[in-house]
């Protein structure tokens, strides 16, 4: 197994873009956000808050289980449960989790195999909890679509609500590290690597342990302040796309805590794999060219698996441009 690298220190940041949905315009904010960050934190988002904590106590749950218990569901080849090894590719972190596919009714068997005869229970709290975390998702890139003075409001919702869409659910847990115990030196080791998330949005929500650090356009990096009660959303590659590179999909990654746990739940909305991932004619200015090359979303999955974490996936996609 390799060795978790040590890496640089970040700051904690206020600077995070915070959007109230609740107000008239959160859509110019949302759309400034995704420009400058990729990146922003919601509040009023309308997640019900039992949905949250009995998710969450049920992943507590499952993580106390013993090792052998957990393995039992697992290898994530490509659902259910992985131990420190993230994707195929030989990326370690501090971190143990649960993969599955998102849309009602998918990985049922999978879950079954997996929570024995809580099935039931759980199987409804992934649900509730997955399409009211998909409704919010919807509800923000609507307003996307909105803030960007896009006609066809759905442009993006719609790949999300479509019934084949490609969408996945991943619950991480990050136990508190021993070789950070007592640590005077202010080290960090990774949790979960750098990286952008492929999809069109991902939904994160975590309990009150930080370690999520996104980077800047500078490329310094900094610390989220963590909030049980919020959701933060990132913009992944398939929107940076589809919006010509005017969104950024956000490099972010996880540092291990030397002693609290963090658990995470994150919704990763994608297209259907038959999709095409274009910049939208509507938002092309003038002569403005396509700074990609065309691809379907399985065309992408199936090149961004094939590298590491930290790769540029979208970087085989750009054209050169003379
Ligand atoms: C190293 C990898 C893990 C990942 C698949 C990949 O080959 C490259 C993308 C990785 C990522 C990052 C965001 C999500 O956590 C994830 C589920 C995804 O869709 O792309 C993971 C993949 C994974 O853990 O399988
Ligand atoms: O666990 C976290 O807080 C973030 C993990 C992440 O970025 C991912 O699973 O893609
Ligand atoms: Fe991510």
């Amino acid at each position: 197994m390799k060795q978790l690298s040590p890496i640089k220190p970040a700051t904690f940041s206020s600077s995070i873009p915070l959007i109230d949905l609740s107000k008239p315009d959160s859509k110019n904010h949302l759309v400034k956000a995704c420009e400058e960050f990729g990146f922003f934190k919601v509040i009023n988002h309308g997640v019900p808050t039992e949905f949250i904590s009995s998710l969450e106590s049920e992943a507590v749950k499952f993580f106390s289980m013993p090792q052998s218990e957990k393995e039992k569901a697992g290898p994530p080849e490509p659902v259910g449960y992985g131990n420190k090894c993230i994707g195929p590719n030989g990326d370690v972190g501090w971190v143990e989790y649960l993969l599955f596919r998102a849309n009602p009714g998918f990985d049922e068997q999978r879950l079954a195999s997996i929570f024995g005869r809580n099935t039931e229970f759980t199987r409804c709290a992934v649900d509730d909890y997955v399409s009211a975390v998909k409704r919010m998702a919807c509800e923000v890139l609507e307003l996307l679509a909105d803030g960007l003075k896009i006609q066809q409001r759905d442009v993006f919702s719609k790949l999300l609500m479509d019934e084949q869409s490609d969408s996945l659910f991943r619950v991480n847990h990050y136990p508190p590290c021993p070789e950070l115990q007592g640590d005077t030196n202010g080290r960090n080791l990774i949790g979960f690597g750098e990286h952008t998330d492929p999809q069109i949005i991902s939904v994160l929500r975590s309990n009150n342990t930080s370690g999520l650090q996104i980077s800047l356009r500078d490329g310094s990096w900094i610390s989220v302040p963590p909030d049980q009660n919020s959701f933060f959303i990132n913009v992944g590659d398939s929107l940076q796309v589809m919006t010509n590179g005017r969104f950024k999909s956000v490099r972010h990654r996880v540092v291990a805590n030397g002693s609290k746990s963090r658990v995470s739940m994150i919704y990763f909305g994608g297209p259907p794999l038959s999709e095409k991932i274009a910049p939208l004619a509507s938002l092309m200015e003038g002569e403005e060219d396509s700074l990609y090359k065309e691809f379907t979303w399985f065309e992408y999955k199936k090149s961004a698996y094939k590298l590491r974490l930290a790769d540029n996936r979208l970087g085989l996609f750009e054209k050169i441009v003379a």
